[in-house]
């Protein structure tokens, strides 16, 4: 009886011990991060900054890694309401998630009061000499200098014609290959046009060891920045130094053949106008920064224009509907051209109405880059709360894009809802303010290309319709579209 009673009291001292040990765990980060902030912490968000050291991360992941990862923001809204603006700590920081088409149009517009707020993480991978790290006025003058040889009427008539042969050439090819997966030769189809933009076609070479090294540095982007063996983050900074390794020999090889040319003459792609530049102090850029900026232009015009087309195939493909109508829009656009012309012209590809609310619907319901990240530069108030000076703020486009108040059945495709004007920060696919995607143009031409082609001469048949999707770093099915691809006869 004594024994029971002794044992009983144990389990009593233990459950008390475990729950004041909880209490303490759950108020590190406050006593961290808020508690500081004096009588300001009661103007902060509604909220929850999970555990000590890893916050909200493991919920997210988790949520991420189920086949509804909006549980994840889900459970924000239920515990506190359709607030729009919640505090947690993530990716190693003290953060704000955004959730409302104005807030996140008013994060990404504000440049006097956020700045750019990547995770250490994504720095230590793309660079600190890569957009997401250069000071202000730096940023400014590359972006005006890169931008330029992708933006724009005159660049893209540039490079529509290879980006069509490309296209014709792969599709061909893929006819003869069997079972493939789409999603991995359309990253490979991206990254042969990327290259040939920036780099020129000598590099081609060096093409497919780069494109497996990028696979490997995208997976340790959104993953926790655990530096040891086996964990994502940790193969990433490998890939990166043998893409650093890649780049350092093409930078040389460039720079040899510059020496031999003669002065004067054209730069011809994006790596000699990067060589070439100079700041008012007649400065030049060094190795590392060509290197980071190539690095980082070379990721971020590949893999996103890859997932979206092989995205905006498998949609059509699904809706017999849609592709009809797709389809027919394109056969008038040949139906009405003059027998001289040859290929697409960019001003056929303005006319393709239907075709571009296609793209929009599988840029909106893919939401390639679900959040981007800034920092803020000072005390600001948004909606009645705080975000305190130096907190990270998360403008979480899958939100946005996935709320069902904005976009009624927001998981269905469905192109027609483009019938109708969305207002400003409602569709963000490609962010908004001074860090707009340079590349936006350019990605639209590249998916209408591959479409135009697509729907007049092939169908996807899918090898695993019902493969589960994977959503981080990117969504797509965890089989990466097995599929055989078959020419129309
Ligand atoms: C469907 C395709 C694409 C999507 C969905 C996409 C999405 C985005 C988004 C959301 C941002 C803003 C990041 C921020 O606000 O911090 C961004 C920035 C950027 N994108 Fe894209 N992008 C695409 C294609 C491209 C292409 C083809 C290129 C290059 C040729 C490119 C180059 C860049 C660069 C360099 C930045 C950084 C801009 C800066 O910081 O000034 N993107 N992209």
């Amino acid at each position: 009886m004594l024994i029971m009673e002794g044992s009983s009291k144990w389990l009593v001292y233990c459950a008390g011990a475990l729950l004041v040990l909880r209490f303490i765990l759950r108020n590190v980060n406050w006593f961290l991060y808020e508690y500081k902030l004096g009588g300001k912490q009661y103007f902060l968000p509604p909220g929850d900054m999970g555990w000590p050291i890893i916050g909200n991360m493991w919920s997210f992941l988790r949520a991420f890694k189920t086949i509804n990862p909006e549980s994840f923001m889900d459970s924000f809204y239920s515990r506190y309401g359709k607030t729009g603006i919640y505090k947690v700590l993530m990716f190693g920081n003290p953060s704000v998630i955004v959730t409302t088409p104005e807030a996140c149009k008013r994060v990404l517009t504000d440049d006097d009061n956020f700045c750019l707020g990547w995770p250490r993480s994504t720095v230590e991978l793309m660079g600190e000499k890569s957009f997401i790290a250069i000071p202000f006025e730096e940023h400014r003058r590359l972006r005006r200098l890169t931008s330029a040889s992708i933006n724009g009427y005159e660049a893209l008539s540039c490079y529509i014609k290879y980006i069509e042969e490309v296209v014709i050439s792969s599709l061909e090819k893929w006819t003869t290959m069997g079972d493939i997966e789409f999603l991995t030769q359309m990253r490979k189809l991206t990254f042969k046009i990327i290259i040939h933009i920036f780099l020129g076609a000598e590099s081609e070479d060096v093409m497919e060891n780069l494109e497996k090294e990028y696979t490997k540095l995208n997976y340790g982007v959104r993953a926790m920045r655990i530096n040891l063996p086996g964990f994502a983050f940790h193969k990433a900074l490998k890939a990166r130094k043998n893409l650093l390794a890649i780049f350092q020999s093409v930078v040389d090889k460039r720079r040899n053949e510059r020496r031999e040319r003669l002065p004067g003459k054209k730069a011809k792609d994006m790596m000699d106008a990067l060589i070439d530049v100079e700041d008012e102090n007649g400065k030049k850029l060094g190795d590392d920064d060509v290197i980071d900026i190539m690095l980082m232009y070379l990721n971020a015009g590949h893999e996103s224009s890859g997932h979206i087309t092989t995205w905006a195939t498998y949609f059509l493909q699904r809706h017999p509907e849609h592709f009809k109508k797709a389809k027919e829009e394109q056969e008038k656009i040949i139906r009405n051209r003059p027998p001289t012309q040859k290929g697409l012209s960019l001003a056929e590809v303005r006319k393709m109405e239907y075709l571009s609310k296609v793209v929009d619907e599988t840029l909106r319901v893919v939401t390639f880059s679900l959040m981007v990240f800034r920092e803020a530069k000072a005390d600001v108030n948004i909606n009645g709360y705080l975000i305190p000076k130096g907190w990270k703020v998360m403008a979480w486009f899958r939100s946005v894009h996935l709320d069902p108040e904005i976009y009624p059945n927001p998981k269905e495709f469905n192109p027609e809802r483009w019938n109708e004007v969305r207002k400003a920060g409602e569709f963000l696919p490609f962010g908004a303010g001074t860090r707009l995607c340079p590349g936006n143009d350019l990605a639209k031409l590249e998916i209408s290309v591959f479409l135009h082609h697509f729907l007049l001469n092939y169908e996807l048949e899918q090898l695993n319709p019902l493969a589960p999707l994977q959503f981080l770093p990117h969504t797509r099915p965890i089989d990466n579209c097995m599929a055989r691809i078959k020419k129309v006869k």
